[in-house]
């Protein structure tokens, strides 16, 4: 939406209004200094059900509970500002239906101060979608490979290749006309992806997309080349940040068994005029 940072944080409204404009950019962040270090420069934050596996070591994001999204959303709220910031329902807190689902919905803003929730789901999941608009919570939707259903999926496989294109576009349709204001798009044929965005109303966030999506989203572990115990084609690593931080480990290892760390400038005399720590 901007080049520069932005000062303010688009509403749900904006965003949905920018669909066809500059694309929107997207970050999963789950803690307050990575927060702090994409507001304003990202349009949206999300804070991702990712969190489970990427800082918990969960196999999956089935075990992700509503206390850690809480926990995670409320130090992401600590550290934004600029960006809008919507909060993933996790597995089972939302699919046995609309009541449910809003009253976990409620719980993760009221408690995180996230002004969205997003929730993995087509047309099976628009009646519960339609629900949550109608009482107060935008929602964004997420379409394609929806991680939450990896055992019924079979793994984390391409979605909707071949005739299945066609399921995948009646999905991204039911979500927005049931009142998405955005729906992700996650590792489906590029050409796919093209089409649901030309044929459907609101902003589609590709992640293993296209290009020609109205808006990217990364990991930002995996962007960042902090999280490296898998790799999605999907995934371009702008930074190697994981390697820095191992080899500064291992340089900190060998100068404290050197007894080179600490040097003189890191510790204490017995007296220092004016030194007060
Ligand atoms: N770090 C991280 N990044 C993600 O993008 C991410 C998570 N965690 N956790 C939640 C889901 C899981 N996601 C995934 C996980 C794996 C693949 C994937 O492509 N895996 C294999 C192929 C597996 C298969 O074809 O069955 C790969 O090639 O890496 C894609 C999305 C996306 N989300
Ligand atoms: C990858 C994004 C879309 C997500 O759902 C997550 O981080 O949990
Ligand atoms: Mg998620």
């Amino acid at each position: 939406m901007s080049a520069t940072p932005r000062q303010t944080a688009p509403t749900p409204a904006a965003i949905r209004a920018a669909k066809g404009g500059t694309p929107l950019v997207a970050l999963t962040a789950y803690t307050t200094p990575t927060a702090r270090m994409m507001d304003g420069v990202v349009d949206i934050v999300l804070v991702g059900d990712s969190v489970g596996m990427v800082l918990h070591g969960l196999p999956s994001t089935l075990g992700v509970t509503m206390e850690m999204m809480i926990l995670h959303g409320q130090a992401v709220r600590r550290g934004l500002g600029a960006s809008l910031m919507v909060v993933d329902m996790p597995f089972g807190s939302y699919e046995a239906g609309p009541e449910t689902a809003f009253a976990n919905a409620a719980r993760l803003m009221s408690e995180t101060g996230s002004e969205a929730v997003k929730l993995e789901g087509g047309r099976h999941m628009a009646d519960t979608i339609r629900f949550l608009v109608a009482r107060g919570v935008p929602v964004m939707a997420h379409v394609g490979l929806t991680p939450q259903s990896v055992h019924a999926l079979g793994g984390y496989k391409v979605q909707g290749r071949g005739a299945a294109g066609e399921a995948l576009i009646a999905d991204a349709q039911a979500v927005a006309e049931a009142g998405a204001f955005a729906v992700v798009l996650e590792k489906v044929p590029a050409a796919l992806a093209d089409r649901v965005t030309s044929e459907v109303p609101i902003p589609t966030i590709g992640i293993g997309a296209s290009a020609g999506c109205d808006g990217q989203v990364l990991v930002v572990d995996d962007m960042l080349g902090l999280f490296t115990e898998f790799r999605p084609k999907f995934v371009k690593r702008f930074a190697t940040l994981g390697e820095r931080a191992e080899a500064a480990i291992a340089a900190y290892a060998g100068e404290v068994r050197a007894r080179t760390f600490p040097a003189e400038e890191h510790t204490f005399a017995d007296t220092a005029p004016g030194e007060t720590t």
